[in-house]
């Protein structure tokens, strides 16, 4: 995937949900990439709002896939800023850590069938580990005049991203959701190769 450093916003609209009333805005992506961030109350006039970096899996957010934690994580997510009132959610389309929904069902085949995990099966087909980068996310944020965050994340990487893209990450606060016996030996993975935190 090309590097998106910047995007513009496109439209927005109201978008009821579940867990209360967001505010929807498109943005577009300088290399033509799509993403939506979900806007509840007044995140510009916050100190350091409430806000989810959420990368798209579709497998996971739309199709209950357990093989991973990201539903219950992006339900998790939407509840708290819905509670609290007053946050962002940035839904990256940068699936499957960057390489893309299809690259992504293969890295999950050769899983199945070689017994490799999340990192060597993106390595076994020639990509990164992860491919994301978070230039995107943070002129989202920057257009929603957002320059300080409380970030919902279990993942380091994410954060240190935020921050070089320059965006200040005031506080990390753990989003531990959807642990099962499909994704438990992912998230083992994940905390061993990545350094995802899942401690309460
Ligand atoms: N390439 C690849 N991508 C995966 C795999 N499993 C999940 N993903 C993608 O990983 C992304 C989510 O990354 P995670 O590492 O689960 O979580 P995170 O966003 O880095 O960290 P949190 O903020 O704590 O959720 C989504 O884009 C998923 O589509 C996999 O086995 N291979
Ligand atoms: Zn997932």
């Amino acid at each position: 995937m090309a590097v998106e450093s910047s995007a513009r916003e496109t439209g927005q609209a109201r978008l009821p949900t579940r867990w209360g009333t967001f505010r929807i805005h498109g943005f577009q992506a300088d290399n033509g990439g799509e993403h939506v961030a979900l806007v509840m109350g007044d995140p510009a006039a916050a100190e350091a709002p409430l806000v989810r970096v959420h990368s798209e899996c579709l497998t996971g957010d739309a199709l209950f896939s357990q093989r991973c934690d990201c539903g219950p994580q992006l339900e998790a997510a939407m509840q708290r800023i819905g509670e609290a009132g007053e946050g962002v959610l940035v839904y990256l389309r940068q699936e499957g850590r960057g390489i893309g929904l299809l690259n992504k069902i293969r890295a999950y085949g050769v899983q199945d069938e070689a017994g490799a995990d999340t990192v060597e099966a993106n390595e076994v087909l020639g990509f990164a580990a992860d491919a994301r980068d978070y230039g995107v996310a943070a002129s989202m944020l920057g257009a929603l005049g957002v320059t300080a965050v409380r970030l919902m994340t279990n993942n380091p990487a994410k954060v240190e991203g935020l921050e070089a893209a320059g965006v200040r990450v005031i506080e990390r606060l753990p989003l531990l959701a959807g642990r099962n016996p499909h994704n438990h030996a992912y998230l083992e993975t994940k905390a061993a190769k990545f350094g995802h935190h899942f401690e309460p």
